[in-house]
């Protein structure tokens, strides 16, 4: 499935990274359809996240392309990138712990501001709205993540499950087209896996939006994706789906060494 214009909302075509003499991707491509959840797995060092930081413009590959859509964002920068469309969620979190919850989700909001310092002086209220607006957009966020009663509470002070859920509700504040994230499970006890899946599976019911999902859990990849990729040693070994994937002799092979 491809989106009205024919396109797939996001495409990895043939890219290589290199790191001098470490070639963290060679010649991979993937393709990311509507509404689907692409796991990507492998062993450590196999590419992973080198994938996701090609896509999202953190690396820029030495050959081949990134597409949204059908527009080659190649070489653009991470938040010219996020305006197309583009959100993920990092290991570990990238929040500002000093911060309450709010602030960190409207963190998100900020990308779709249009206003700036100069509006703000001369057009009070366009840009009172225009704030109030993305507040209640925020706030929408909180519920749907179940967070009220940790709205106002540093980020900081917060167990590592919930701050993984804060980091997902910063990324859904962009409003994406796409969700990439990056070993969101890593870390967590199986009561938080549970949770994290469940609000996963939210997203996608709610937003209709293409995930990739980078992750060690294997019981998690299987139970949550539609499609899985396989990287071994930065190359595409296998493709396919949970089934399929589980009985591939060569991924057999490469997790067992
Ligand atoms: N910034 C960097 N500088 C040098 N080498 C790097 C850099 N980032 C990644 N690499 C190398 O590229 C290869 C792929 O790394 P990458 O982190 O993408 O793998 P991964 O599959 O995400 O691994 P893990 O599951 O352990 O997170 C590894 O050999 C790694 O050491």
């Amino acid at each position: 499935m491809t989106t009205a214009s024919g396109s797939a909302p996001l495409a990895v075509r043939n890219a290589t990274l290199k790191f001098g003499g470490v070639t963290a991707l060679d010649d991979v491509s993937i393709t990311v359809n509507d509404d689907e959840l692409l796991a990507i797995i492998g062993p450590n060092g196999a590419g992973k996240t080198s994938l996701l930081n090609v896509t999202a413009g953190f690396y820029r590959p030495q050959k081949g392309r990134v597409e949204l859509s059908g527009t080659n964002v190649t070489g653009l920068r991470v938040d010219q990138i996020a305006r197309r469309g583009l959100a993920r969620t990092f290991q570990g979190t990238h929040l500002f712990a000093g911060q309450t919850v709010v602030e960190n989700i409207m963190i998100g909001r900020h990308m779709l501001m249009k206003s700036n310092v100069i509006q703000a002086f001369f057009q009070f209220g366009p840009v009172m709205r225009e704030e109030s607006e993305h507040r209640e957009a925020a706030e929408e966020i909180i519920d749907f993540l179940e967070i009220e009663a940790i709205r106002s509470r540093p980020v900081g002070t917060l167990g590592y499950g919930l701050r993984k859920r804060v980091d997902l509700g910063r990324a859904l504040a962009q409003e994406p087209s796409i969700l990439l994230m990056d070993e969101p499970m890593a870390g967590m006890n199986s009561e938080e896996k549970e949770d994290l899946a469940r609000f996963i599976l939210d997203v996608r019911e709610a937003r209709k939006i293409p995930v990739v999902l980078v992750e060690h859990d294997m019981g998690v990849v299987m139970d949550l994706a539609d499609r899985i990729v396989v990287l071994d040693f930065g190359r595409v070994i296998a493709e396919g789906t949970p089934d399929e994937i589980q009985n591939n002799p060569a991924v057999i092979k490469a997790y067992l060494g």
